[in-house]
C-alpha cells in the first residue's frame, strides 16, 4: 500500500478496505467483479397486525417488477454489471415467471404474535436454500455477494429479531419501515413486545429466533452469507434487514462476520445497534431505507475503487516518483 504513488494514508478508508478485501480473499490483488445479487422474497404473517404502510400483496407485485426489470435493484444491478437472481422463498401467493427461482417453503410465515413463525425444519431448509443459491453463484465466478430482500412487514420481523439478540428496548429499535404514520409506531412497538413475551426466543440460539419470530428471506440471506464466507467471497451487506440477517449468520458461525462489509447506514433507527453488534462501520450514508440490496449495489463501486487502486496504481519506483519526504 505504501509503495503506491500517493502519500501514505491519503486514500483513507479505501486503503483499509483494499487490505480487508485482500485478507478476506487471501489474494494480494483481489477483485470484486463480477458482483452477484440474490433477492429473496417472502411474506410475513405479522402484517395482519397492521404494521406496514403497504398491503401484503405488494411483495408478490414487486417480485413481478423484479422479473420485468423495473425495480431499484434491477437498475443498480445493471449499473454495476451484476448478475441478479430472484428467489421466491415464501411469498404468500403463487407467482410464476421464467426467470423466477421458485423455492417456496410455505405461503408466508405465521403471525408470530399468535404462534411460531415457522417450524425448525422450515428454518433450516430456508438457510440451506440460501446457502445453495450463493454457492451456485460463486461457482459461476461471482466475486462479491450482495443479498437483498422483499417482504412486506419485514422491518417488524427484523426489529423483533434485533430486540431478541440485543436485549435492547423495542422502542429504541423500531422505525417507520415503508413509511407508517407517526401514530402507528407505538402500535408496531407493542406488536413486537407482545410477540417477544409470547414466543420467548433464546437470544443465543439463531435457529430458535428464526423459528419463533423469523422470516424465511432473512433465514435464506443468512444461509447465503455463510456460503460466501466459507468460500472467502466478500459479502456487501445492505441495510437494516440484511444487517439483521448478518447477525443471524454471525450467531450461527462467528467467523462469517470476517467476510462482511456494511455498505450504508439505513434510516431505520435499529440499524445503528445492528451495525454495532456486527462491529462494522457503514461506508456511506445516503439516507436510504429501501432494501432489495439497493444500497449495497450503490456502494459496490467503492469496493471496486479500493481493489483497482491496489492492482493498477504505479509504485514510486516504477513511475520514477520520489518517495522522499522533506
Ligand atoms: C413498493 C415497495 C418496494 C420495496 N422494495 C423494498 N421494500 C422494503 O419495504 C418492506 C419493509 O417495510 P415494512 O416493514 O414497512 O413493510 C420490505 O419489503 C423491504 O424490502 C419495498 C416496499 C415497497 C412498498
Ligand atoms: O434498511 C432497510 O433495509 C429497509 C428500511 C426500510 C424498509 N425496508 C428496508
Amino acid at each position: 500500500m505504501n509503495t503506491l504513488t500517493k502519500p501514505p494514508g491519503s486514500l483513507g478508508r479505501l486503503e483499509e478496505l483494499a487490505i480487508t478485501i485482500a485478507e478476506m480473499t487471501s489474494d494480494e490483488f483481489p477483485t470484486v467483479t463480477p458482483p452477484g445479487v440474490i433477492v429473496f422474497a417472502a411474506d410475513h404473517g405479522v402484517t395482519t397486525e397492521g404494521v406496514s404502510a403497504f398491503p401484503q400483496e405488494v411483495t408478490a407485485q414487486m417480485v413481478k417488477n423484479f422479473l420485468t426489470g423495473g425495480a431499484a435493484i434491477n437498475v443498480f444491478s445493471k449499473q454495476i454489471s451484476a448478475q441478479l437472481k430472484i428467489v421466491d422463498i415464501g411469498v404468500a401467493t403463487d407467482i410464476e415467471g421464467e426467470d423466477l427461482i421458485s423455492k417456496k417453503i410455505r405461503n408466508g410465515t405465521a403471525n408470530f404474535c399468535q404462534e411460531d413463525a415457522m417450524t425448525k425444519e422450515e428454518a433450516e431448509k430456508a438457510i440451506d436454500i440460501g446457502f445453495t443459491q450463493a454457492e451456485e453463484f460463486i461457482k459461476k465466478g461471482v466475486k462479491c455477494l450482495i443479498l437483498g430482500e422483499m417482504g412486506i412487514g419485514n422491518t417488524t420481523t427484523s426489529s423483533a429479531i434485533l430486540a431478541a439478540i440485543s436485549g435492547k428496548d423495542v422502542q429504541s429499535l423500531v422505525g417507520f419501515g415503508t413509511g407508517i404514520p407517526k401514530e402507528k409506531i407505538v402500535h408496531k412497538q407493542q406488536v413486537i413486545e407482545r410477540a417477544l413475551k409470547a414466543r420467548k426466543p433464546d437470544p443465543s440460539d439463531p435457529i430458535d429466533i428464526l423459528v419463533k419470530i423469523g422470516g424465511l428471506e432473512i433465514a435464506a440471506m443468512a444461509g447465503a452469507m455463510l456460503a460466501a464466507a466459507s468460500r472467502r467471497v466478500p459479502i456487501l451487506v445492505d441495510g437494516f434487514i440484511c444487517t439483521v440477517a448478518a447477525l443471524i449468520a454471525k450467531l450461527i458461525d462467528s467467523r462469517a462476520a470476517n467476510y462482511m462489509i456494511v455498505s450504508h447506514r439505513s434510516v431505520e433507527p435499529g440499524h445503528k445497534t445492528a451495525v454495532q453488534l456486527l462491529e462494522k462501520e457503514p461506508l456511506i450514508d445516503l439516507g436510504l431505507r429501501l432494501g432489495e440490496g439497493s444500497g449495497a449495489a450503490v456502494a459496490h463501486p467503492i469496493l471496486q475503487s479500493a481493489t483497482l487502486m491496489l492492482k493498477e496504481m504505479a509504485t514510486f519506483t516504477s513511475a520514477g516518483v520520489s518517495d522522499k519526504k522533506y
